[in-house]
């Protein structure tokens, strides 16, 4: 058994508001006694413009923010995984930003990234209007599970959730755990996000490990939180709500490896395609 936290807070466009409020979601998972920390998507800023994300984009080994986490988790012997923007690789002449989760280990180091392969570019009428594409370029790969004190951790990020052969292929690939960092927005939030979340850990016999940013980042932005950790059999062991507290929050729930392998072996799902 492995406790697990997965802390919820609203990212602005500042850099160091949004390492102080993780910094109180370490503090907060260390005196629950959590082995790792999970927190959302975008967990360094949320801006208001394309633009604006990619100019306050920093490589990971100078930005403010990772190190502050870095220096955290090597503190506090405290693994975190957590959401950031890169700038890009590709010479396409675009200015863009890549979306990447970040597994810092207990040393500090970063030990796994992973960029987000499905970008957000929805037109949704009295609904969100957003075009994720404009400032962030695609990743192209599944990448197989890593090991942790946890079990087998695998990354995905937010509107990655909508697309089930990933999690197919994570399974296949050997993970315990699949994460879904995000910023879901309000609407798609209430009537996709908990059925999403638990049908794929229903389908992949997997713990579903989803932090999210709940809250008001800026005039045009809002998420919608419910930040979760489901079970393999798809029931919710956490829920953190849509209160954007003035504090940060974290959940907390175990990790039950026997649990894992009762769901697995009491109804095996031979894939025959
Ligand atoms: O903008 C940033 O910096 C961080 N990225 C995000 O917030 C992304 C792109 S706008 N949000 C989503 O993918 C929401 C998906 C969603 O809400 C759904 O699938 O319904």
């Amino acid at each position: 058994m492995a406790l697990v936290a997965v802390g919820q807070l609203t990212s602005t466009a500042s850099m160091a508001h949004n390492l102080a409020q993780c910094r109180v979601l370490v503090q907060k998972a260390v005196r629950a006694g959590a082995k790792a920390l999970f927190l959302p998507e975008a967990s360094d800023y949320i801006a208001a413009s394309a633009d604006e994300t990619v100019r306050l984009v920093r490589a990971v080994h100078d930005s403010e923010f990772v190190l502050g986490l870095r220096d955290e988790a090597r503190r506090a012997r405290l693994p975190i995984h957590v959401g950031v923007h890169e700038p890009g690789c590709r010479d396409d002449g675009l200015r863009r930003v890549r979306n990447t989760v970040l597994w810092i280990d207990d040393r500090g180091d970063v030990a796994h990234r992973y960029q987000k392969i499905h970008l957000f570019d929805v037109d949704i009428k009295d609904g969100p209007v957003l075009k994720e594409s404009n400032s962030v370029e695609p990743g192209s790969e599944i990448l197989p599970p890593f090991d942790t004190p946890l079990g087998k951790v695998a990354s995905t990020i937010c509107f990655d959730l909508r697309f089930p052969e990933i999690a197919i292929s994570l399974r296949r690939q050997g993970a315990d755990i699949i994460t879904y960092p995000s910023a879901f927005t309000v609407p798609t939030g209430k009537a996709h996000w908990e059925i999403l979340l638990r049908a794929r850990a229903i389908e992949t016999q997997s713990y579903v490990i989803a932090a999210a940013q709940v809250g008001r980042h800026n005039e045009k932005r809002v998420s919608y939180g419910h930040s979760m950790i489901v079970d393999p059999w798809g029931v919710v062991l956490a829920d953190l709500g849509d209160s954007g507290a003035a504090e940060p929050e974290i959940a907390t729930a175990e990790i039950d490896h026997d649990m894992l392998r009762k769901v697995r072996t009491e109804m095996p799902l031979n894939r025959r395609t």
